[in-house]
């Protein structure tokens, strides 16, 4: 489990600690986490130099961290400069720089924020990592300048330098050149101390520019920005330099790793069949959209659901059960389902046929998937259940257009107006948390990063899914996914003659997320564990995964990748116990 706690939490932690140790000690520790970050990226680029890293130095102790880094690298003969970018820098920090041979640059801070960025941009040239070290925890609102303008600089010489690097790849059938890996990685990696500065949102947002990562070395704990998106995309690969720091107050979000997956996963035993193994009830497609079941069914079949159920249009339920023969037409018993992936709302049969279903597991308080159809016929189905209340055991999955459209319906926005889906991109974990106090259920808002919130509980966040996961077919495997697991968990209650709780739900529907980005991963030909290597300071410059990593894939090739999602899942979960 990654946990991520408010940032004023690890601050007075860190206080705490330097009340009992000396600052510069616990700084130093930071530092040479951060070093030993740069050396190890500068070693793995092969160069026939010493490397040289530049750090950019703000006014606080993130600067300090960044100086005392540069000390230490100077000294193992790494070419190194500080650029001053405030008056009063860290006097021992700056004191331990100068003595280790460090260049220090000072530009002249009456000057322009443009004449300063300049000089920045000069220094930066042809180095082969930056140290982000202008703002850390101490950061409050938007970057001011020259911070602003050098960051907006730095950044378009970083795109500037992969796009020269782009086009010599592009060349390289009329030259006969193939570059190398060294080549490849050309452009400066970008090492944030603490956290990428301009980064400082408690709920994932972005104010103004930032300098986007390739490493964090985070401090003490993780800041809420490591997980939460939009601001998570910007850190890149994030590692916890351990200060020793003990937090007793709650997580602000929580992601799952492979590990607590296999453990709310659900197996079976030899008592088990397929009843207590979960059956799924799926209500998909429609006569416009009449294929989107088959996606649906065997998503949930490959998750291990002991039967799926299926009903839609007579010409789905022939693709259906010739893709997936085990798929059964027949109405039923079911301990979950899913409604509204393909349906249309001009396809009155299937809203009725998803409205009576939604009754029945409302009634016998069985939890229920709700996606896009089903979310844009809201009012139809929602009104026809008592009291009009969805339910705890639900859970919508809605993308960000969809969560804007359904804030808007339930009226969450201002007086004067809806929620766009802008505002929901901008703000996910504001939208989807105002979006489950609305209706009391679960909710998955789907992006790059999901977030998966339930009243009153401490978010799951799950970056598993590359950007190639977003492809059409996608969210209905997941919701096929989602709908196997919530099954499991009912039959598991009810074998244990217990309730399920909204709580073990979500975990369990942030399990069933971690699978389907997972199998998205290995459909791509990425390895099953993003490199996030939080605890692991021993980091290899491939375990840094560029944007774009993998390959294109179709969504049923992620159905086809869930057993051995689930596989790498229970391979490092607990060895259970038969009694
Ligand atoms: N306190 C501790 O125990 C430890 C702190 N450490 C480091 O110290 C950092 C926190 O240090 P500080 O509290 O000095 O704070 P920071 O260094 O994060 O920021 C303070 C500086 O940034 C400026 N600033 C704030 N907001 C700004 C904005 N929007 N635009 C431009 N400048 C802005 C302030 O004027 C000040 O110069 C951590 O992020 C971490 O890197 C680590 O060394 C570990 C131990
Ligand atoms: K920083």
């Amino acid at each position: 489990m990654i946990s991520a706690f408010d940032t004023a939490t690890i601050r007075q932690a860190e206080y705490d600690l330097v009340a009992h140790a000396p600052l510069d000690h616990v700084m130093k520790k930071a530092a040479g986490a951060v070093a030993e970050t740069c050396a190890q990226l500068i070693a793995a680029r092969d160069l026939a130099r010493a490397g040289r890293v530049v750090a950019l130095v703000g006014g606080g102790d993130n600067g300090g961290d960044a100086l005392y880094a540069v000390a230490m690298l100077a000294r193992s003969a790494i070419e190194c400069d500080a650029v001053i970018l405030h008056a009063e820098p860290h006097p021992r920090g700056c004191q331990a720089a100068e003595d280790a041979g460090v260049h220090l640059v000072r530009p002249d801070l009456s000057r322009s924020p443009r004449a300063v960025a300049q000089a920045v941009a000069r220094t930066v040239i042809g180095c082969d990592v930056i140290i982000d070290g202008l703002v850390g925890t101490g950061g409050r609102g938007a970057l001011r300048e020259p911070f602003a303008t050098v960051v907006t600089l730095v950044r378009a010489g970083l795109a500037d330098a992969g796009d020269r690097l782009g086009r010599t790849r592009r060349q390289s059938p009329q030259t006969g050149h193939r570059p190398g890996t060294s080549e490849r990685s050309r452009r400066p990696l970008v090492v944030a101390v603490d956290t990428p500065s301009g980064l400082g949102g408690e709920d994932g947002s972005v104010a103004g520019v930032h300098l986007p990562a390739d490493v964090t070395v985070t401090m003490g704990a993780l800041k809420p920005q490591a997980v939460l998106p939009p601001a998570s995309y910007s850190v890149g690969q994030v590692r916890l330099c351990d200060l020793g720091v003990t937090i007793s107050t709650p997580e602000r979000a929580r992601s799952l790793g492979a590990g607590d997956v296999g453990c709310a996963w659900s197996v079976p035993g030899p008592s088990d069949h397929k009843y207590t193994r979960g059956v799924a009830q799926v209500v998909a497609g429609s006569t416009e959209y009449p294929f989107t079941g088959v996606m649906c069914v065997e998503a949930a079949a490959r998750t291990g659901a002991g039967m799926v159920r299926y009903s839609g249009p007579a010409e789905a339920s022939l693709a259906v059960l010739s893709r997936v023969p085990e798929a059964v037409g027949a109405p039923g018993r079911f301990q979950a389902c899913l409604l509204g992936p393909g349906l249309s709302e001009r396809d009155d049969a299937r809203i009725e046929q998803a409205g009576e279903l939604m009754r029945t597991a409302h009634a016998a308080n069985l939890p229920m998937v709700l996606d896009a159809g089903a979310l844009r016929a809201w009012r139809r189905l929602v009104s026809q259940l008592p009291g009009g209340e969805i339910g705890p055991l639900a859970v919508l999955t809605p993308h960000a257009g969809e969560a804007a459209m359904l804030l808007t319906h339930l009226g969450a926005g201002s007086q004067r107006g809806g929620i766009s889906r802008a505002e929901v991109e901008a703000e996910p974990l504001r939208w989807a948390t105002r979006l489950t106090e609305c209706t009391g259920a679960i909710v998955v808002l789907k992006g790059a990063a999901t977030l998966i919130v339930a009243p009153g509980e401490i978010p799951y966040v799950q970056h598993q899914a590359p950007a190639w996961a977003g492809t059409a077919g996608s969210g209905d495997v997941l919701a096929g996914i989602l709908v196997a697991v919530a099954a499991a968990a009912q039959a598991q209650s009810e074998q244990a003659g217990a309730e399920l709780t909204q709580a073990d739900l979500a975990r369990r529907i942030a399990a069933g997320v971690w699978v389907h980005g997972t199998a998205a991963r290995l459909a791509a030909g990425l390895r099953p564990d993003r490199p996030a290597a939080v605890d692991a300071l021993s980091v290899q410059a491939e375990d840094v995964e560029p944007i774009g990593a993998g390959a294109p894939i179709i969504a049923t090739d992620i159905i086809a990748a869930v057993p051995q999602a689930i596989r790498h899942a229970l391979a490092a979960g607990p060895l259970r116990y038969a009694g």
